[in-house]
């Protein structure tokens, strides 16, 4: 880095103006620190005279709505100040589920449960952000639950997740992730098998929306629900079926006038949807990017982000496994026994024998005690991957969070691979 790019550069912002950037280069970090006024990241607020350092991959918005002046030291490979952008709108929106909450609490009813829904890459796990933050800052516990399988925000892909929200999320790395609700999929995109991820949103439905009702705070908050970007054919369905599972109030559509109307059309009237333009700033990934991001969030689950975890590494006999892929390769319905569709086929639970073929692999712990029990229904505990097969000894060595033992033997594979190059 020269000499030049090191010297910091002071932004001076007007009101409702952000400062954007990107930093894509390896190993180059940009510190950012708000010098007076107020800003926020993604309605997060940013504290006066603290550094906050970003590293590669970082796509950044410093959003103010009273004006202020930002220092930013490093280089960046974009930067610059956007004065359009649609946080006003998010505003008032975020301004229209605070009165729900008002009234909800009043009468102790359920607070307002909505959903973000949009194409790829029109910034839905950032208004979500927005409002999970705003919601937060003026005292709520509302609940957020991410159904983006291949770049959710909780948990690793290939899950579906849901926490409780009780702090704004953190300018570096996000939400606390302290007690996630996971359910396994094992695949990067719904459409490899829709039959399992409409049941685990069922379930996922089910389960939160009971959760809610234990606490009068939660419930009067309500629920922010992040959803994929597959929004034609069997991705459509599959929104219209999370909108009825968790009953929403109302879905806010990013950016695509054709959901919003097919929306219009299909959800009940008593359904609010409203369309809102998606930011300027928001970047399109890449399928390359959208791999390394993938990586990138396992690699954190194992190894954290800013503050470091040290995972366990050991042996485990295969003998001491029960691994099961869900999903049984198709079969045409006149090829199934009587009164089975092919469909039955996706949610078999199918024995998988250890071997070379588990290398690599991402295996999700059930907290299924026995095979009796329903596991595709049942969430699980964690995540471990399969760094070395020894054929000879008949042993996997897994990376793992938690020491040994593991906390359960029945273990569910994952179409994910993790190299553990650490
Ligand atoms: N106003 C903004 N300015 C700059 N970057 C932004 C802005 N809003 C969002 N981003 C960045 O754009 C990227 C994509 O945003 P986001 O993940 O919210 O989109 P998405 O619609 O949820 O994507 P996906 O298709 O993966 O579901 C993120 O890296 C985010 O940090």
């Amino acid at each position: 880095m020269s000499e030049e790019a090191e010297k910091p550069v002071e932004y001076n912002l007007e009101a409702d103006s952000e400062l954007r950037f990107e930093l894509e280069a390896k190993g180059e970090k940009v510190f950012v620190e708000l010098k007076s006024g107020f800003a926020e990241l993604f309605g997060t607020e940013l504290v006066k005279g603290k550094a906050y350092e970003f590293t590669t991959g970082a796509k950044v918005a410093i959003f103010t709505y009273h004006g202020c002046v930002l220092e930013v030291k490093g280089k960046t490979d974009v930067l610059y100040v956007a004065k359009e952008t649609p946080m006003v709108q998010y505003i008032n929106c975020h301004a229209a589920l605070e009165q729900m909450r008002e009234i909800a609490e009043e009468k102790n009813v359920q607070g307002p449960i909505v959903m973000v829904v949009g194409p790829m890459d029109v910034g839905k796990t950032t208004l979500c952000r927005i409002f999970l933050n705003y919601a937060v800052r003026v005292g709520r516990r509302p609940m957020f639950v991410d159904l983006d399988i291949g770049q959710g925000c909780i948990s690793i892909p290939g899950t579906i997740g849901a926490i409780l929200v009780e702090r704004p999320a953190s300018l570096e790395e996000g939400f606390s992730q302290q007690a996630p609700l996971v359910y396994h999929l094992g695949h990067k995109s719904p459409s490899s098998n829709d039959a399992l991820y409409r049941i685990i949103i069922s379930k996922m439905a089910e389960v939160t929306l009971e959760a809610l009702q234990a606490n009068k705070k939660t419930k009067a908050s309500g629920m922010i629900i992040n959803t994929c970007g597959w929004v034609k054919g069997g991705g459509y369905r599959h929104l219209l079926h999370a909108a009825q599972a968790f009953e929403v109030g109302a879905i806010f559509v990013l950016d695509q006038e054709r959901l919003y109307n097919e929306l219009l059309r299909d959800i009940p009237a008593f359904v609010k949807v409203v369309l809102l333009p998606k930011s300027g700033g928001v970047v399109e990934r890449s399928g390359a990017s959208r791999a390394e991001a993938r990586d990138i969030r396992i690699k954190e689950y194992f190894y954290g982000h800013r503050s470091p975890l040290y995972p366990h590494s050991f042996d485990v006999k295969w003998s001491d496994l029960k691994i099961y892929k869900i999903g049984a390769p198709a079969l045409p319905d006149s090829c199934m026994p009587l009164g089975m569709k092919a469909e039955d086929n996706m949610t078999k639970l199918v024995a998988v024998q250890p071997g070379p073929n588990l290398l690599h692999h991402i295996l999700a712990v059930s907290f299924a005690e026995s095979i009796e029990d329903d596991v595709i229904q049942t969430n699980v505990a964690g995540f471990i991957c399969v760094t070395h097969v020894d054929c000879d000894r008949q042993t996997i060595t897994v990376l793992s969070p938690q020491p040994r033992p593991l906390p359960n033997v029945i273990l569910l594979l994952s179409e994910l691979q993790f190299m553990d190059t650490h």
